[in-house]
């Protein structure tokens, strides 16, 4: 994936302010960055799924917004917030994404109920995706991302509201798709994931790309976390604060 000057404005608010990045392929890469730092924007604008008010996304070598049917059928996106068409069951949801991808029936089938057999979803369950819990819903959403085996996958905080032994499960299956040759960028909060999952980190704070590289050069001797505080600015409590609390 590559980035070349993306930036989006919202009225006044400059939320992505020419943000350019190289993923390398093969690589499990980590967007770290505080609430509101622009990861989602830049990722949507990366996808094809936000317009950018200036800059190209290519991914795989195709320009997403002049190419997108050669770019999205290569990729693989769990989006923000999980967008999903949720009045279906999970079965039904996997088979609608799978025909729109043209892919034949039978093969949708299989990769669905093995999908929802991994991913503890149950590959007979008649729940509509809109009745799911939110970590059931992302496990939903990455089960979409992943049924037409794409080269390159871009998740949205895959790992929000998703339990630990879930988790552990989903980080399993990128870990394995990633030393299969397949691509991973993700959104996360979580240092402790970026840390263990990625070769290569980039945190971002006010729009803008404040450090990027691979996991040894960004964090140096110190922990992600120290890097990120000293990167992004933290702010220590005086203990003065919530006195009424
Ligand atoms: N549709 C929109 N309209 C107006 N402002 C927006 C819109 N989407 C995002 N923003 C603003 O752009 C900035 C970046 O938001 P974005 O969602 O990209 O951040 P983020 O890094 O993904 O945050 P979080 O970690 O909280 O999900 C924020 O200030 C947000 O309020």
């Amino acid at each position: 994936m590559s980035l070349r000057g993306l930036v989006k404005r919202f009225e006044t608010k400059l939320a992505v302010a020419g943000v350019s990045l190289e993923v390398p392929a093969g690589s499990f890469y980590g967007l770290l960055g505080p609430n509101g730092a622009g990861k989602t924007t830049t990722l949507s604008m990366a996808v094809g799924l936000l317009r950018p008010d200036e800059g190209r996304a290519f991914l795989l070598g195709y320009d997403v917004w002049t190419d997108p049917v050669a770019a999205k059928s290569r990729l693989g996106v769990l989006p923000d917030g999980v967008r999903l068409f949720d009045r279906l069951t999970g079965p039904e949801l996997l088979a609608y994404h799978g025909l729109l991808r043209g892919m034949d029936a039978a093969t949708v089938d299989q990769r669905a109920r093995e999908l929802l057999e991994v991913l503890e979803l149950g590959a007979g369950n008649r729940t509509l995706v809109v009745d799911y819990s939110a970590g059931m819903k992302k496990k939903i959403g990455l089960a979409c991302a992943l049924l037409h085996a794409p080269r390159l996958l871009v998740l949205d905080e895959p790992f929000e509201a998703v339990d630990p032994v879930s988790a552990a499960l989903i980080r399993d299956i990128l870990q394995r798709y990633v030393a299969g040759g397949g691509t991973v960028v993700f959104s996360s909060h979580v240092m402790e994931i970026v840390e263990r999952l990625c070769d290569h980190v980039a945190i971002m704070s006010s729009g803008v790309l404040r450090l990027h590289g691979t996991l040894a050069e960004v964090r140096g001797d110190k922990s992600l976390e120290e890097v990120f505080v000293q990167v992004v600015g933290g702010r220590v409590a005086t203990g003065s604060e919530l006195a009424w609390l």
